[in-house]
């Protein structure tokens, strides 16, 4: 690469959407506030055909990007971990594996991005986090949304310029809509033991914007108390609604997710007492909000960002700053933030009534 950013070398554990969506990002030309060079080195599947298959979509038409290199590819997870020229492991499998591929990788030394939600509950989450402490590896949950550069703007302007006066509520949603009976039994999406449901899957989108939107000190104030409700059909949790309540400041949050209707393109809203922020979607991925005062005429001022590709590089980016400096955590989602979002999910699980197979509570 002829510039001075440092350069990671990525091993990439499983080849389903998520994994495609990821490495497409990562062999975009740029995009804005560029801060990292990304290598696929290699990638582990179920099969070596899968894997193949992955590599001749994903990655040959752009082995230019890549930098000439050509990934290795296995037909298992252990050796991408054991790969001595891979520097940090992706792990892009359904929740419920999350926990035994992230010790596995950091039981080989592996430094590790883990894709959201982290685990299934937030005791799993602190066994692997007190595994990536004993063992000094660099290890984040790959909660992509919290590193657009829309969030930090959104950020400062409700609490450095204070753009909408007193912050009092946020409405967030994440909707989509589809048919869980309908899905094939082994579906992650409709699948117990694989973590089913819309919270864990789109429900912390909500919870995301939530905590960002109403706290000054992101996970480092108050901690909200929790009031929720869940549907599930056939035992599977298809819409859940849940409250933020902050008693310090009065702020709440109403939160919700279902996979039973398309959530709008206004998906979130921030009130304050001088005006409204309105937050245009996808939730997971949006491209722009709306700050409107109560005093002033017209539609209010547009805020937009542009984004190439669907915007993961930026937290891939952010993996390869920390490693180059020597970090183990990332304080946009450090690992008592990635506990304290579990815990918050068990928590409106316990209230509303899904569960998971070996749940205790
Ligand atoms: N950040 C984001 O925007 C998104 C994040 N996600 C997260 O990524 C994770 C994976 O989701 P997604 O890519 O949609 O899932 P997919 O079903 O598309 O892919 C999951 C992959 O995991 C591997 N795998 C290992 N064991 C199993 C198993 N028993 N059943 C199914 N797959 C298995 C397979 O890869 P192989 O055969 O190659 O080993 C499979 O292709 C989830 O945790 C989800 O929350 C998902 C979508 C978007
Ligand atoms: O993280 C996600 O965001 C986008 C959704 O389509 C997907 O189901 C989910 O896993």
């Amino acid at each position: 690469m002829a510039n001075d950013l440092p350069t990671v070398r990525w091993g990439i554990v499983a080849t389903g959407m998520i994994s495609s969506w990821f490495v497409e990002d990562l062999l975009l030309p740029t995009w804005p506030g560029k801060r990292a060079n990304h290598i696929i080195q290699s990638i582990g599947s179920s099969s070596l055909e899968k894997g193949q298959k992955f590599h001749e979509k994903y990655v040959l038409p752009h082995l230019a990007q890549n930098s000439g290199v050509d990934p290795k590819i296995y037909p298992d997870y252990a050796s991408v971990y054991n790969d001595p020229d891979v520097d940090v492991v992706y792990i892009g499998t359904p929740h419920s594996f999350h926990k035994q591929n992230c010790i596995d990788a950091i039981s080989a030394g592996k430094n590790v991005l883990c894709e959201k939600a982290f685990t299934l509950t937030q005791a799993d989450a602190k066994e692997v986090t007190k595994l990536a402490k004993e063992k000094g590896v660099f290890l984040m949950e790959a909660m992509w949304t919290r590193f657009y550069p829309l969030v930090k703007e959104l950020r400062r302007l409700l609490y450095e310029e204070k753009a909408i006066g007193r912050v009092w509520r946020t409405f967030a949603d994440f909707g989509l809509s589809y048919d869980v009976e309908s899905l094939p039994d082994n579906s992650r999406l409709k699948d117990l033991s694989m973590g089913a449901g819309t919270l864990l899957d789109i429900g912390i989108y909500s919870l995301t914007w939530g905590v960002l939107t109403l706290e000054e000190n992101v996970g480092k104030g108050e901690h909200p108390k929790i009031l929720a409700a869940q549907t599930l059909q056939s035992g599977v949790e298809t819409i859940s609604s849940w409250i933020l309540n902050y008693t310090d400041t009065g702020r709440h949050g109403i939160l919700t997710s279902t996979s039973n209707v398309r959530s709008a393109n206004n998906f979130a809203r921030i009130e304050g007492s001088k005006g409204v922020i309105s937050i245009h979607g996808p939730t997971s991925s949006p491209e722009s909000f709306t700050v409107k005062l109560h005093d002033e005429e017209g539609e209010g001022k547009l805020y937009t960002f542009d984004k190439p590709g669907r915007g993961f590089y930026w937290e891939a980016d952010a993996v390869a700053v920390d490693l180059k400096e020597g970090r183990k955590e990332n304080e946009t989602i450090n690992w008592a933030e990635t506990e304290r979002i579990m815990g918050i999910m068990d928590e409106i699980r316990r209230q509303g009534g899904a569960r998971f197979p070996g749940d205790t509570f």
